[in-house]
């Protein structure tokens, strides 16, 4: 098919493909847009899986579920009734959180989890669960920062993959951990691991390289925390979508999904950034531009 032996996926390739991953609207049932997870959460942190996961379901999924701390749960709930929170992030809720993984359609794994080390052997936990039901997980923040602690944990990890989102800090310390130049390092994992590297330029490394783009322009010098965490949670909703369109004739690819994915998931970002600081200037905060999530949507991915 045309966009896969193009050779080099052109910026327009990925505009059009990332308007034919969003699903059509009509005559369907809750669920079929995508049942999206992020586990995160701590007590320092209850924003970032509120943004993660607000953004997934703003961005078109239909349920969304948080799985975090008992003290980060109440404080989300407050947030949206919008979201179905459950307070299970801790061993002893181990077969609970199995029992959730199982109905999702991607995972993201991350955001606000803080890095206390018995949150960071849960998710080892539930990386090794992933892996065993073949789930697709975006992993992101202190999410990757357990990576770095565990490399391996991702090696060879299944069809339909991962996706890493490090920004430059949270890519040098995965580089740091892998210590070896044997591949490059964002094809350690092997064949099924992506990466976007976010920053000035989004960057994005799938293990064939002519799925690979970087991105740059459009969003604003403002820095805002959380901006990260709307990404991620976009991406889940994007790379569940991504997975289950035939984006080449004959030549479905888990990298050509995931480089769509991800190009819609950081165009998406970068584009309500755009917008929120038009409105608010160097004031904006991450909360706005979660209320451009319509207007940008419309921008980019309307026919
Ligand atoms: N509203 C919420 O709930 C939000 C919550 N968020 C959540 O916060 C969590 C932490 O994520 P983050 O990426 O913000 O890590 P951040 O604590 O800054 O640094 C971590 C480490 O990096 C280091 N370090 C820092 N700067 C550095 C530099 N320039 N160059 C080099 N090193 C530097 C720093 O070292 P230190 O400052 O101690 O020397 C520290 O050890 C994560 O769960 C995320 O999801 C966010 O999503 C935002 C919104
Ligand atoms: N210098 C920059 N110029 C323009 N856009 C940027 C720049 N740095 C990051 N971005 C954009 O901001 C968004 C979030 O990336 P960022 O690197 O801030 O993530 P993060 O540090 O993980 O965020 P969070 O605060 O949620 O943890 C991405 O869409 C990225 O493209």
């Amino acid at each position: 098919d045309k966009c896969i032996r193009e050779g080099i996926l052109s910026k327009e390739t990925l505009a059009a493909l990332s308007k034919k991953i969003i699903p059509d609207i009509n005559k369907k049932s809750k669920g079929d847009a995508g049942r999206i997870g992020v586990l995160g959460g701590s007590d320092e942190y209850s924003g970032a899986p509120y943004f993660g996961a607000y953004s997934a379901l703003r961005v078109g999924a239909d349920l969304v579920y948080i799985i975090t701390s008992e003290t980060a749960a109440p404080i989300i709930k407050a947030y949206s009734p919008d979201l179905i929170v459950y307070s299970y992030l801790s061993k002893k809720h181990s077969s609970k959180i199995s029992e959730i993984l199982k109905k999702l359609d991607v995972v993201v794994i991350g955001p606000g989890l803080g890095r206390e080390d018995e949150q960071i052997k849960l998710i080892f936990d539930v990386i090794e669960t992933c892996r065993s039901l073949k789930k697709p997980i975006v992993i992101d923040a202190d999410g990757l920062y357990a990576l770095s602690k565990n490399i391996t944990v991702l090696l060879n990890y299944p069809k339909p993959g991962v996706i890493l989102t490090p920004n430059g800090r949270e890519a040098a310390r995965l580089i740091e951990a892998i210590n070896s130049n044997a591949t490059p390092w964002y094809n350690y994992w092997g064949g099924n691991v992506s990466v976007l590297v976010k920053g000035y330029e989004d960057t994005c490394y799938t293990s064939e390289t002519k799925f690979n783009w970087s991105l740059f322009g459009g969003g604003s010098d403002r820095r805002a925390a959380g901006q990260g965490d709307i990404l991620a949670g976009a991406l889940g909703t994007f790379y569940n979508w991504a997975l289950k369109s035939n984006l080449c004739e004959n030549g479905n690819s888990t990298q050509l999904a995931q480089s769509v994915a991800i190009y819609a998931a950081a165009k998406f970002t970068r584009t309500c950034n755009t917008f929120a600081y038009v409105e608010n200037g160097r004031n904006m905060i991450a909360s706005d531009m979660l209320n451009k999530i319509h207007t940008a949507f419309d921008e980019l991915f309307s026919s």
